[in-house]
């Protein structure tokens, strides 16, 4: 039977999205190779579709990505990253959706804002561009700080830490210098761990465990654990980890613990049970 279509909310805007409760940031991979969905929705339509689905679904934001951030993913040009992700941003912005895009590029991220989106979400940590954050800055707009060392070829490589929460807690807070200086306003400044980037399955465990240090910080948090390589091994069978498709139940745990810590949102696949999650979580705080 096809998807009640509701009604599409109003045209969301970022001051109004608190719903007291944590947000669910619903993942849009436009690429052939995110590890996650499998480039289900390697097309615009096919990418369109999934995504009013989400939304449709009850996402408060939809994530739009154009790149795989996965570990050893190949780079895309800022021109076929672009060409991937704006036809499906100016879709859902249409729908009423509230979009995030998910990018390194500052040239994609310009594109995108322009095309509607409202939040930056960039997952480049240290290696994040004077241009990102200018542009930002520039236009006062909401920015995903994730934690990251490296790239994708080399993140893995770097997950050396002797104290993983107060050196991602330290380098975050050296990323956020550089936006204060720039003019970046704190409360639009909105902080991730990085699960999975730069860090080792424990180190994840670590840093979840440690999320109060995070929110400690007084911006608000972001937690991306979704059908993660941490929760594939966690729940290993037989000696072998589970698939990024059998890791929805722990995704849905770790959200529900997360919002109970005070997430800000969660970005994750399957949005209709990290809802109900997170409505659950604030009946526990209420
Ligand atoms: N802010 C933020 N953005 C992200 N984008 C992509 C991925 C990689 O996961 P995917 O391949 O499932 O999108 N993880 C994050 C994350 O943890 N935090």
């Amino acid at each position: 039977p096809l998807p009640v279509i509701r009604k599409a909310k109003a045209a969301a805007r970022f001051e109004d999205l608190a719903q007291g409760r944590t947000l669910v940031m619903g993942v849009l991979n436009v690429t052939p190779d995110s590890f996650s969905d499998g480039g289900n929705h390697s097309t615009a339509d096919s990418a369109i579709a999934h995504g009013l689905r989400m939304f449709y679904g009850g996402a408060d934001i939809i994530d739009v990505g154009g790149e795989s951030t996965r570990p050893g993913a190949d780079p895309v040009t800022p021109e076929e990253e672009q060409r991937r992700v704006l036809p499906v941003v100016a879709a859902m912005v249409k729908a009423g959706a509230l979009v995030s895009i998910d990018t390194v590029n500052a040239s994609t991220a310009a594109a995108a804002l322009d095309a509607g989106a409202l939040i930056v979400n960039d997952v480049s940590g240290q290696r994040v561009t004077a241009e990102m954050i200018e542009l930002v800055s520039a236009r006062k707009v909401p920015y995903i700080l994730t934690h990251s060392r490296g790239d994708s070829q080399t993140m893995d490589s770097l997950a050396v830490y002797t104290d993983v929460v107060g050196e991602v807690v330290a380098e975050l807070e050296e990323l956020r210098g550089r936006f204060r200086a720039a003019g970046h306003a704190d409360e639009r400044l909105i902080l991730d761990p990085g699960l999975g980037f730069a860090k080792a399955g424990a180190q994840n465990w670590e840093l979840l465990r440690g999320l109060d240090r995070l929110t400690g910080l007084g911006h608000r948090v972001l937690v991306g654990a979704s059908r993660k390589r941490f929760l594939g091994e966690l729940l290993t069978t037989a000696g072998k980890a589970a698939a990024p498709i059998e890791r929805d139940a722990a995704t849905v745990a770790v959200t529900a613990l997360s919002a109970g810590r005070g997430a800000w949102a969660v970005r994750v696949h399957d949005v209709g049970p990290n809802l109900d999650a997170v409505k659950v979580a604030a009946r526990f705080s209420a």
